[in-house]
């Protein structure tokens, strides 16, 4: 019998198959019966050798920073370290999968100690004393199965290590019961162009094995789906998809109203694939991305390989600099205040500038160089602003140093303050994913709260507008870089409410461009004012699809 559940729709799509869940972690048996100590050390080091393959052959067929973490976390596998500690407790008298758990705490203990990278590694020592734990007492692999049919994969949250080398033409949909439109899930879905759902509620009840349908533009979960109503979705989902693969750019409506269309990225290998899609430009480099492992702040030198390397992608295309919004869910061990108690509300982003100008300073000048040697289009924006006078004092760091300057709305305050704040700037462009937190007083990573933090909540519409009015009476752009700009249905609204560019996910460009291609603007306005009418996040929704479909 069909039965329905429902989430956060975050990335677009339909994914039909069997549902997978991952496999759970094993936990090493009580009361192992001692072994035969060198029994127990040929038994570990089988177990490991068949681990570190499996990782390997994965990490051979996937590509650049997965394949990476594949290929590393398969060397701690055989790390002769391990070896040896395994060895110790074996002769001590422990049984394999013991002497294991045993010998990766004690390598987690001197990990932690060393600090830095090394302690950044412990949660892959642990993933690899899973997967030899498993494989010890022949229980299935932890973690993401890798199926040979396509399947949609159901999971309370996925972890980083989890994700890496998702494939997917494998994993047709995902739907997890935590997470938020702005979570790592999310995040990584859209990077993979997967249909995803997230903060289900009641996931839990579905079991493996059943066919289930995940519709990424609904939110719907559906088990043992109608197959007429799914075949629908799946014709609908095959004819957007066909006109997002046929989207050449630039972005404008059916009518010739112009809106831009930009990319988010973080590093250069993220720069160069972008610019292979119909993209005007990059709306949002995230330089915090560049530096979470690093221990000490990069020297100007280094930044300027790294900026330029960006630079050099987008070939004379505008790219918008977000200087270090470092803080709250981006720590850098060299720019972030330890212990704060609240985190998301202390000394994060430009904050960080404002208490130390010397990192800010550094950073301007590597950015501005890497301008110079590349001839790029580049403007600068702060993170985090909350006064008139930061972003005047912002600004005029940025211009001294030959370059336009911006901020990011993400706070009440700027919203309130838009007509001001463009004295001084050339351009804003709305966190559509802090704002939401700080408007609504939810944290944005809080799955119970994820639908306070919808974009679609009729008073974060009304922010957008109010800066998009200010932004028309300065005669100066006012973009989107949260992820709000990657849901094409909200584009057309977002549209609407009159903002001049959208910046997403790579994944995401083509369907927000091919989706704004299809309506008018005056379509787009009059959807934008029934979702400002409605009283929640799905009404919100609702009243825009009815307009727009
Ligand atoms: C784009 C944003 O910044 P980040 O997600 O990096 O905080 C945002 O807050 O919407
Ligand atoms: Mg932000």
């Amino acid at each position: 019998m069909t039965s329905l559940y429902s989430g956060t729709a975050v990335v677009p799509g339909i994914g039909v198959g069997p549902a997978v869940r991952p496999a759970p972690r094993p936990t090493a048996p009580e009361n192992e019966p001692a072994g035969d100590p060198s029994a127990t050390t040929v038994a570990f080091g089988s177990a490991a050798a068949e681990v570190a393959r499996r990782l390997r052959a994965r990490s051979d067929a996937a590509s650049g920073a997965a394949s990476e973490v594949l290929a590393a976390t398969a060397a701690l596998a055989e790390d002769r370290g391990l070896a040896t500690f395994v060895t110790k407790h074996a002769a001590a008298g422990s049984g394999p999968a013991t002497a294991t758990s045993k010998a990766i705490d004690e390598l987690a203990a001197m990990f932690t100690a060393a600090g830095g990278l090394m302690a950044e590694r412990v949660t892959d020592l642990y993933d690899v004393r899973d997967r030899i734990v498993a494989e010890l007492l022949h229980l299935p692999e932890p973690g993401i199965p890798v199926p040979d049919e396509p399947v949609v994969l159901l999971a309370e949250d996925l972890a980083p290590a989890d994700t890496a080398g998702l494939d997917p033409t494998k994993i047709v949909a995902i739907a997890t019961e935590l997470g938020g439109s702005t979570s790592h899930t999310a995040i990584i879905a859209r990077q993979l162009g997967i249909p995803c759902v997230v903060a289900v509620t009641n996931l839990k009840e579905v079991p493996a094995g059943g066919r289930v349908a995940v519709d990424g533009t609904s939110g719907n979960v559906t088990v043992d789906p109608d197959e007429d109503e799914i075949n629908a979705l799946i014709e609908q989902d095959r004819r957007s998809r066909a006109a997002a693969e046929g989207w050449t750019g630039p972005g404008r409506t059916s009518d010739g109203h112009s809106i831009e269309i930009l990319a988010n990225v973080q590093d250069g290998p993220g720069a160069r694939v972008a610019a292979e899609q119909p993209i005007q430009g990059v709306g949002l480099f995230r330089t915090e991305l560049l530096f979470l492992e690093r221990t000490t702040e990069p020297t100007v030198d280094e930044q300027v390989e790294l900026y330029s390397a960006v630079f050099e992608a987008l070939d004379g295309k505008k790219v918008i600099v977000r200087t270090l919004d470092a803080g709250s869910d981006k720590p850098l061990a060299f720019a972030t205040q330890p212990d704060e108690p609240n985190p998301a509300l202390g000394v994060r982003g430009l904050r960080i500038g404002l208490a130390d100008p010397g990192i800010l300073d550094r950073q301007l000048d590597g950015i501005a160089a890497a301008r110079e040697r590349t001839n790029a289009d580049v403007r600068v924006m702060a993170p985090m602003v909350t006064t008139e006078a930061e972003a005047q004092w912002f600004a005029e760091r940025v211009r001294a140093r030959g370059m336009r300057a911006g901020i990011m709305i993400e706070t009440p305050s700027t919203v309130l303050l838009a007509d001001r704040l463009f004295r001084h700037l050339d351009f804003v462009s709305i966190g559509t994913n802090d704002l939401s937190q700080y408007t609504f007083a939810a944290d944005r990573m809080a799955p119970t709260l994820s639908n306070l933090t919808d974009p679609w909540q009729p008073a974060l519409l009304a922010s957008i507008k109010l800066v998009a009015d200010a932004g028309r009476r300065a005669g100066k752009p006012v973009g989107i870089c949260g992820e709000a700009a990657a849901h094409p249905l909200l584009a057309c609204v977002l549209t609407g409410l009159g903002v001049t560019s959208l910046s997403c996910a790579a994944t995401a460009v083509r369907a927000v461009g091919a989706r704004i291609s299809q309506v008018t603007l005056a379509q787009c306005e009059e959807a934008a004012a029934a979702a400002l009418e409605a009283t929640d996040n799905l009404t919100a929704a609702k009243a825009a699809k009815d307009v727009l479909q």
